[in-house]
């Protein structure tokens, strides 16, 4: 067979070899279906919930893809390994799209999973990208069960793919030998800088074993977050809650595995970026998160210092659970003096981005300078971007932290890097004074404010009571990060949500000791 006979163009206009048919698909960046498909990414992304450049028109560029095994192609190599036939041709091709956008200030890649299809399928009319010229129906591939279905395959069974379409994806399982097989599946809605994907699941048979050997139990449903915005390196959701999970922490939900990717970044060293692209824990039913739970009781004039000390023990045990197993740093004058630098550059943005700021800037400079002489705990690995809506309130009782990926406004490095605990306790209570800073847009609850210093000192207490955490030699310090994540607040909702930008702006002037005008 000569080469060009064993190579054909995938739905999205991308060569891949015939031999290989759930191969890689090689990029062919050049190729009308390629463009095709980036016109039409160029006009779905920027309406999706996760595209961070809010306000600017993408600049797209594939930068690699690669292909996941059908679920019918799966059934096919089933029935070929069983010798039972096969021949049955895939229902659907299953592509993750690594897509870079130099339309904003700074470039960002984005996973984007699509699915085409020979014929359009009503169910998922909702999420169709576009028809391209061959006749493919593409689509949002995280609301396809199918694409739900592969990657859950490639997790669970520690399969790889790969490499033609200048991007790999391995799957990683917590429990390896233990696949599993996807019934049903649906998109998280709400509020979410990534796309989680909800499945109810069946245990598989592993490779090479049959099906009765699966363990009876039903398996408890899959959450799976497929990050949107890629980064080199590790990615700190996955790293810190698979190593809470293993260290039998009931603090996060079990882990069930990740997916980890590679692809061509000139920036890095040898030219080959890789970072987490997915990552599936056990899905908590009936779950309600912190944020809502606190303003339900705020709204209704309940007191939540039951509650808040309840959290500020959960958030002790959590921290005393990653000193234990993951690396702590030794305060030395070096690392002071770059946390410092980090805080007084991220003041220097704030201003930048909210001029009326800068009044409070000679007050700012004194906390810092404060807290550069008090004293300094030992650095370990934290939450990162703790608030209420990083909690989740389960039915039996008790809190279960998510989201540990850190400040999405902060870069990978830093955010993989050992910090300081007071910095998850200021963010916490911030997030007290956001509950109660929301409630502006409405009547002004009159017991807003006092609410909020009630949970605030019932953190700290529930905080200090499992931890021995002491308060009064950390005071300057644990004031300078709460300034410090109220000026990154100030410079978030400027840029997401202006009219939440009272709130820590009013913060900083309270911190600072100040007033507005
Ligand atoms: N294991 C889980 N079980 C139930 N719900 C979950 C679980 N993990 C996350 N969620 C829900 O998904 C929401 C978003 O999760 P999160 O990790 O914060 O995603 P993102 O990084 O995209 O913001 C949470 O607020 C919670 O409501
Ligand atoms: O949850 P994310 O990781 O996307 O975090 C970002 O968005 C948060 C808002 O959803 C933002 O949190 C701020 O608003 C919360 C109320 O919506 C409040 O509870 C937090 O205290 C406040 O910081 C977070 O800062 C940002 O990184």
């Amino acid at each position: 067979m000569s080469d060009s006979d064993s190579r054909r163009v995938n739905e999205f206009g991308q060569e891949r070899p015939a031999t290989d048919q759930h191969g890689p698909a090689k990029v062919g960046l050049a190729n009308p279906g390629t463009d095709e498909l980036l016109a039409a990414l160029t006009e779905w992304m920027p309406a999706q919930r996760w595209f961070a450049g809010k306000g600017t028109t993408p600049v797209l560029r594939l930068v690699g893809s690669f292909d996941l095994r059908s679920p019918a192609a799966t059934l096919a190599d089933l029935a070929a390994a069983s010798g039972s036939g096969a021949g049955l041709s895939p229902a659907v091709t299953i592509t993750t799209a690594l897509v870079l956008d130099e339309g904003g200030s700074q470039p960002k890649l984005y996973q984007v999973p699509l699915t085409a299809r020979s014929e359009a399928l009503p169910e998922l009319a909702g999420g169709l990208i576009t028809t391209l010229d061959s006749g493919s129906f593409v689509y949002d591939g995280a609301l396809d069960s199918a694409y739900a279905t592969a990657l859950l395959t490639l997790i669970t069974s520690d399969e790889s793919t790969g490499n033609d379409g200048g991007a790999t994806a391995s799957g990683r399982s917590q429990e390896p030998g233990h696949p599993l097989a996807v019934t049903s599946s649906r998109v998280l809605s709400g509020e979410q800088s990534n796309t989680s994907i909800i499945m109810t699941v069946s245990h598989a048979a592993a490779a090479g074993t049959a099906a009765s050997t699966a363990p009876a139990a039903a398996p408890a449903p899959v959450i799976c977050k497929v990050f949107r915005v890629l980064h080199h390196g590790d990615n700190p959701d996955v790293v810190l809650q698979s190593a809470l999970a293993k260290a039998g922490s009931t603090r996060v939900p079990a882990s069930v595995g990740s997916v980890v990717g590679t692809w061509s970044d000139e920036r890095v060293f040898d030219g080959i970026a890789s970072g987490h692209l997915a990552f599936a824990q056990e899905f908590l039913p009936g779950v309600r998160d912190a944020w809502r739970v606190a303003l339900e009781a705020a709204e209704a004039g309940h007191p939540f210092t039951a509650d808040a000390f309840a959290l500020g023990e959960a958030t002790a045990e959590v921290h005393e659970t990653l000193a234990g197993v993951m690396p702590t740093v030794e305060p030395s004058p070096e690392l002071i003096a770059a946390v410092l630098a980090s805080m007084r550059g991220r003041h220097a943005e704030a201003v930048a981005e909210v001029p009326e700021l800068g009044q409070f800037s000679a007050a700012v400079d004194r906390i810092f300078d404060k807290a550069a002489t008090g004293h300094w705990p030992r650095l370990q690995r934290i939450h990162g971007d703790y608030h209420l809506g990083q909690v989740l309130a389960v039915p039996s009782g008790g809190w279960v932290l998510v989201d540990f990926e850190g400040e999405p406004l902060r870069p990978m490095a830093e955010r993989n890097q050992p910090d300081l605990a007071v910095r998850d306790i200021a963010g916490m209570l911030r997030s007290f004074d956001y509950v109660a800073g929301s409630f502006a847009d409405t009547p002004l609850h009159p017991s807003a404010t006092a609410w909020a210093q009630d949970a605030r000192q019932a953190f700290l207490d529930g905080y200090v009571a499992r931890s021995g955490f002491d308060l009064t030699s950390n005071r300057a310090l644990l004031e300078a990060f709460e300034i410090d994540k109220a000026l990154y607040e100030a410079i978030y909702e400027a840029r997401n949500r202006p009219t939440w930008l009272a709130i820590p702006v009013t913060a900083i002037a309270r911190l600072a000791g100040g007033a507005l005008s």
